[in-house]
């Protein structure tokens, strides 16, 4: 998994049918360099006009493809007892735009295959957005396989360059959608002012001041009018930096930090949950976590409290939404993504020697 964060590569082990969740082996995240992150930004940037054949983005996908096969050697050689028979390849999201069927996870799946050995499953978003659903967010199949037993309703949130949020009511339904923005506006603003690729722990917010009148203005975008499921591109809130731009870097972290949990709280779900259990690098920035604790009025716990591990999760979700696919199971629904029925995803791809057995297994 490479997420809207651009930070690199999140890869995790996962022992699955697609139904149950066995072992949760262990789990590596590989940086992107500094070179690599700014080349993806670049990109897209002007994603939406580029050629497909344009030769840097051919380099980038090739050099992203070979960090996640790089990722997958590192844990093969980590845990050598444990042989892989499948990998779920997300790729970098360059573009989403559900409304216009169109979503693009950049990434050369059958390099990676020859690469690793392994079959591939890629492209998880494609055939949802192309049947009129929103293409994300899909990590709600894999919460609620995991949280499955427990009494809901309960949230987990998770804080990525994007923020979503999935629900599980009081009678095991799932709803989703991606809340608004999560910590890719506070990175490119601790970027540009402290030349760190985060506002690391907080720090920059913590000192200033929230600009209540700008945050209320950032939400009178028409987003947050709309109902769920809906999602996000990483572009769409650029207009908050324009909004932030003559504040201080500290009042500028404090107004944006304030902006992301203002989202999340105003986030329309359809049962009030009793807890939120919160994931993705976000929670590690304290400011976001108490400002979540202090406006939700409910227990605020990282997900680590039921034994996750928050970082690994999408990645761990990958695998499993992978072994659903080669399954023909479901990856989305009405309640996730506001697909019109619940729907398979993601393509196989195959250039090495399959293992014995798990072609036929589904
Ligand atoms: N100590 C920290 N203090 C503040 N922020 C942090 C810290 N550690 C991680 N983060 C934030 O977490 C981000 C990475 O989060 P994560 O790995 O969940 O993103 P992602 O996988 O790209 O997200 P997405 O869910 O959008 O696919 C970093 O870009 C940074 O903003
Ligand atoms: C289009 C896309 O890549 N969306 C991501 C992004 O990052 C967080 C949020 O926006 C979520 O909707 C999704 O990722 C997670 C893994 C998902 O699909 O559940």
């Amino acid at each position: 998994m490479s997420g809207t964060s651009l930070d690199g590569v999140d890869a995790a082990l996962i022992e699955t049918d697609g139904e149950r969740i066995g072992a949760r082996a262990g789990a590596v995240t590989l940086p992107y360099s500094p070179a690599l992150r700014d080349r993806l930004r670049a990109l897209l940037d002007k994603a939406a006009d580029i050629d497909p054949q344009d030769g840097e983005l051919l380099a980038v996908i090739r050099a992203l493809t070979l960090r996640h096969a790089e990722a997958v050697a590192i844990l093969r050689a980590k845990y050598p007892y444990i042989r892989p028979d499948l990998i779920g390849f997300h790729g970098q999201t360059l573009r989403h735009a559900p409304e216009r069927r169109l979503t693009w996870q950049a990434g050369d799946a059958t390099l990676l295959s020859r690469e690793t050995g392994l079959p591939v499953v890629h492209d998880f978003r494609g055939s949802d957005v192309a049947a009129g659903g929103q293409g994300a967010p899909l990590v709600p199949f894999y919460h609620a396989a995991l949280l499955s037993g427990r009494p809901g309703p309960v949230a987990v949130l998770n804080i990525g360059g994007v923020a979503n949020v999935t629900l599980i009511d009081s009678r095991g339904g799932v709803h989703a959608c991606d809340t608004g923005p999560g910590n890719a506006l506070l990175d490119d603003w601790a970027f540009r002012h402290t030349g760190i690729a985060c506002d690391h722990d907080g720090a920059l917010a913590r000192a200033g001041e929230v600009r209540l009148d700008i945050v209320e203005a950032l939400l009178d975008d028409p987003f947050f009018g709309l109902p769920a499921p809906k999602s996000l591109d990483r572009l769409a809130f650029h207009r908050a930096m324009r909004a932030v731009a003559d504040l201080s870097a500290q009042d500028g972290a404090a107004t944006l930090a304030a902006f992301t949990v203002e989202a999340v709280a105003r986030t329309a779900l359809p049962e009030a949950p009793l807890a939120w259990y919160i994931c993705g690098g976000g929670r590690h920035n304290p400011v976001l976590m108490q400002g979540l604790a202090a406006r939700l009025g409910v227990p605020v716990e990282k997900v680590e409290v039921l034994g996750w591990n928050g970082d690994a999760l999408e990645a761990e979700c990958f695998g499993f939404l992978a072994a659903r696919s080669v399954r023909g199971l479901p990856i989305s629904a009405p309640g996730t993504t506001g697909v019109p029925t619940p729907m398979t995803g993601g393509r196989l791809t195959c250039t090495g020697i399959v293992p014995p057995g798990w072609l036929t297994a589904g």
